[in-house]
């Protein structure tokens, strides 16, 4: 603490002390770091440089008050003022020291700093918060039944397809949700599935497809435009499905899949689209930039829209694209049947279409079918309606009301146990439920399907058709588009509000212009007192034999009401409430645990709060655990070879002398085997890179994945059996998700929680949910440090050791130093931005942001690294914003363009705008402003 200098940064009260000496006067060695009484306020610690040459400044004239600049006696007056205004400058931080910025001189003092008596060792184990240990609560928790215990070949889809499955992808027997889900989408109807993570739903939805498609003839190709959309929130995501729909079409060589991911060359895409797709995956940025900028992306013969992770989709920031995807299907597909003349016609007899003679209208228009036509699924794709699919292992409000809007008679699939039901918005007519008949109820569809002969089939596809092309004009999404809310998107704004009876929300309550939010407020609240009680629902579904009056609304609310999460029975889910100090080598010793010492090699997943986070400690842990370059250190080799070989005794004040240890300064290389391969993966990495990590990570048998939530959704990685959760979650749902990376496909998985002290009511929430996690005793997660210090008498020794080797490699280099102070400032940054609903869980005025440095390896004080980071160019301050989503610039530049309210979708959808911040960078499109890429395409012109 020698080398300390007070910054005062609060008022003085009363300065009646003669100073006779300044610190500037004192050798640095002999200064004391004294408080002073007489002072009130905020105290900031500052590290003073300690090889400036000192006879440059100022003697402080004991005379003058403190709060003037000292005068130089000898110094002219324009010598004074530009002393004044250096020191002014320094003060804050901004001026220059002998050529260097100040920061850089404080961060050659951090370099060069050396301890007196022996190595750094860190004080771990004192002044740590108590452990709290929390008892278990009774949770029965939900769960689902992942196989059906039926094949592929029970479903009524094509001999091909089956082989293909068993042959390509080694699959045969049915998982549950693919069970309950094929059949109704084969059927045409529009579906909300929800089913557990990693269970298959990708397949589910993939797969009909598939079989839809290729049923149409004559066959389709490349010229018939886009036939199926698939949005899913990240790149991901986006290789991998595109990668399974690759797969499914192998013998159905004329459907073409493709991908719009974003980060790659748009010219490159723009030529794939101009060729022709059949099937279009991508990101929502990322397909709405190219329906803005590539003409030949044309909707109009769009037959199916499935929004993966639907949930997501509406929490990220992406609701506007996904809002503009589904307007830009609504109005290709208007425009492609906008005839004038038989508009005139229709004017001049007067004579309104029936239902009938619509059909019949459609039906001249379309071209003869060849072959027989399996499915009305396929009829769909001929038709001008469209099936809309959603999906996610979670529901919010928000998908309740994109159902709402884009959905028509949609069926509600939810696979969890006890309450696994179908509910099916057409059986609310009818007053007829299926509830927890659903097995027969799947069963029957797929048996009636087999059993039927052709002509009923192809009569009732007929009928179906008729309901499609209906569909497109009754739809809610049409609806909610054209009503008083969003006029301009639809010129003279006179969409009939008269809808078929088939909506979601049931039509004798409801006025035609039922668009307005008062109106869907009504309904809400006639819906909700119209509702049973959960308990009562509960209750019902037990005991009853004849059903409830359950349908698609009213179940998909008791859903969401309930909130109940389910995740893999096969994951065991710990927690480990670790004090903030002893983060950082906790997390080293269960990679070691996990991915050395285990002899079958683990494969694991850490998921950490902040790109920067990602960044600088999953260099650190591989630079300090194997002894592997890092790459981005190269140019400070000489510096750390300074540092090497030095055997010193620990005799620190600040050590934990009941822990002292023989030391040795590293060595060069690393302290585990080297055959360790850690990745990191998050949204701000050049395109290439992060898909090249994420198919290497895929394809390891092991190694250790260091990622933000970019990876939390969706991604599927063979192998994972360990899920490590640094930071809590912004949401038990998130909890889910990331959860849900290991223990798929009924595989056996573990999923580890961290949690601080002062964290560790966040499980009664997760409680709440019906998760049900078991504490883990945190001293015995350090004990597989032994093993890599084997000198340490006790694993508390070794971690002591191991965080002064993490120490040192973090003060290796001013870049390691940059790093990880933009890796400490971004966790701060985001732990206060926790949402609202779990800060009283995760608060940030709990925190112990000295402590907190400990876990970036960090010896500087708060302020210091506070001070650091306002002076890092490289840190970017503004909040993380996806630059392809649609700006409000954008709405005003372009007229025509949705003009959407935050909480879109009519103002309906409540979106967690917290937790969007968050992520909302790591989501990004990759692709540059829409600006300037317009400024270069006019300039190359
Ligand atoms: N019928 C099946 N039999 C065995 N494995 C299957 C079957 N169907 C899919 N799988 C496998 O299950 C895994 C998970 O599938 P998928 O990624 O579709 O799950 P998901 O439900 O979409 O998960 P998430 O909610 O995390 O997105 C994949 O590895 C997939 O290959």
């Amino acid at each position: 603490m020698d080398d300390l200098q007070l910054n005062i940064t609060a008022t003085k009260k009363i300065q009646n002390k003669k100073h006779t000496k300044t610190p500037f006067q004192k050798n640095t060695n002999e200064y004391k770091f004294k408080s002073k009484p007489d002072f009130s306020g905020k105290i900031i610690a500052r590290k003073r440089p300690q090889n400036v040459n000192q006879k440059n400044f100022p003697q402080q004239n004991s005379v003058e008050p403190q709060n003037k600049v000292p005068k130089l006696s000898n110094d002219t007056p324009s010598k004074q003022e530009n002393l004044q205004s250096r020191l002014v400058d320094l003060s804050e931080n901004k001026g220059k020291f002998h050529g260097k910025n100040y920061q850089d001189v404080i961060d050659d003092i951090q370099l060069q700093q050396k301890p007196r008596n022996g190595p750094w060792i860190s004080s771990l184990f004192k002044n740590n918060p108590q452990v709290p240990k929390i008892g278990q609560k009774a949770v029965k928790p939900l769960f689902e039944k992942v196989f059906a215990g039926k094949t592929f070949a029970d479903l009524n889809i094509h001999p091909h397809s089956v082989a293909n499955l068993k042959q390509n992808l080694k699959l045969s027997e049915l998982m549950t949700v693919q069970q309950k889900s094929i059949p109704i989408i084969l059927e045409g109807r529009d579906v909300l599935i929800r089913s557990q993570t990693g269970s298959g739903k990708t397949l589910a939805y993939a797969l009909p497809i598939i079989e839809g498609l290729q049923a149409i003839r004559p066959k389709i190709n490349r010229n018939d435009g886009v036939k199926v959309i698939v949005v899913v929130p990240t790149r991901e995501l986006a290789v991998q499905t595109y990668e399974l729909f690759v797969k499914l079409t192998k013998p159905f060589i004329w459907i073409v899949p493709g991908l719009l991911s974003g980060g790659q060359k748009r010219k490159a895409e723009k030529a794939r689209l101009r060729k022709g797709l059949s099937i279009l995956v991508g990101t929502p940025g990322r397909i709405n930039d190219h329906l803005r900028h590539t003409h030949s992306l044309n909707f109009a013969k769009t037959g199916c829209l499935v929004l993966d992770e639907a949930d997501r989709l509406l929490d990220m920031g992406y609701e506007k694209d996904v809002a503009a995807i589904v307007k830009a299907i609504e109005d290709h597909k208007k425009a492609a049947t906008y005839d004038p003349i038989a508009l005139v016609k229709q004017t001049i007899t007067k004579k309104p279409l029936d239902n009938d003679d619509q059909q019949n209208v459609q039906n001249a228009d379309q071209k003869p079918i060849e072959h027989d036509i399996e499915h009305p699924l396929t009829k769909i794709f001929l038709s001008k309606g469209r099936q809309t699919i959603l999906l996610s292992a979670t529901l919010t409000k928000a998908v309740e009301n994109l159902a709402g809007i884009t959905m028509q008679d949609p069926v509600f699939v939810d696979t969890a146990d006890g309450k696994a039901l179908i509910a099916d918005s057409l059986k609310e007519k009818n007053k007829t439920v299926d509830v927890k008949s659903n097995d027969v109820t799947s069963e029957d569809i797929i048996q009636n399907n087999t059993n039927k002969t052709f002509e009923e089939k192809t009569e009732e596809s007929n009928v179906e058709t008729a309901n499609v092309d209906n569909k497109q004009e009754s739809r809610g999404g049409l609806k909610a588009f054209s009503g008083a809310k969003h006029p301009e998107l639809f010129g003279d704004g006179k969409i009939k509000s008269e809808t078929n009876n088939s909506k979601v929300v049931p039509t004798n309550d409801v006025e035609s212009d039922s668009d307005s939010d008062y109106e869907y407020f009504k309904v809400q609240k006639e819906l909700e007192a119209k509702e049973p009680k959960v308990e009562k629902l509960e209750e019902q579904n037990e005991n009853e034999e004849s059903v409830t009056a359950n349908t698609f609304v009213e179940a998909l609310k008791t859903a969401i009401v309930e909130d109940e999460l389910i995740l893999p029975a096969t994951v065991n889910q710990t927690f480990l409430i670790v004090p903030m100090k002893l983060r950082l080598v906790t997390l080293c010793s269960l990679i070691v645990e996990h991915c050395i010492l285990n002899k079958k090699g683990g494969k694991m997943i850490v998921f950490m709060a902040t790109l920067e986070m990602v960044d600088y400690l999953s260099d650190l842990i591989e630079t300090v655990l194997t002894g592997k370059e890092d790459k981005s250190n190269k140019k400070n080799e000489s510096e750390k070879k300074n540092s090497k070989g030095n055997k010193r005794k620990v005799n620190d004040d600040d050590s934990d002398s009941e822990y002292e240890i023989d030391y040795e300064a590293p060595p060069e290389g690393g302290i585990v085997p080297h055959d360790l391969d850690v990745f990191s993966l998050h949204g701000s990495m050049p395109h290439e890179h992060r898909i090249e990590v994420f198919k290497q990570f895929r394809t390891a048998k092991r190694g250790l994945l260091i990622c933000t939530d970019v990876a939390a959704r969706g991604i599927d990685i063979p192998r994972v059996d360990l899920v490590l959760q640094f930071c809590a979650p912004a949401s038990a749902t998130d909890y889910v998700h990331r959860v849900g990376r290991t223990g798929r496909a009924a595989q056996v998985g573990a999923a580890v929680l961290f949690l601080l002290p002062s964290e560790a009511e966040f499980v009664r929430h997760l409680e709440q949910k019906r998760i049900r996690l078991r504490q883990s005793d945190e001293m015995k997660a350090l004990s597989s440090l032994q093993s890599i210090v084997p000198t340490a008498a006790s694993p508390q020794r070794a971690a002591i050791a191991l965080q002064a080797r993490l120490e040192h490699t973090a003060h290796g280099s001013r870049d390691w130093l940059a790093r990880a102070s933009r890796a400490y400032t971004s966790w701060v940054r985001f732990y206060s931005g926790y949402p609202r609903d779990v800060r009283m869980w995760l608060d940030a005025r709990q925190l112990h942001l000295g402590h907190a440095a400990k876990a970036f390896a960090l010896r500087e004080t708060p302020a210091a690294l506070a001070r650091r980071a306002r002076s890092d160019p490289g840190f970017k301050k503004e909040k993380p914003s996806n630059r392809l989503t649609v700006q409000t610039e954008e709405e005003k530049k372009r007229p025509g363009f949705p003009k959407m309210k935050a909480g879109l979708f009519g103002n309906r959808i409540v979106v967690n705008k917290q937790s969007s911040m968050h992520t909302a960078s790591e989501f990004d499109s990759g692709l540059p402003p829409v600006d300037t890429y317009m400024q270069k395409k006019k300039k190359n012109k």
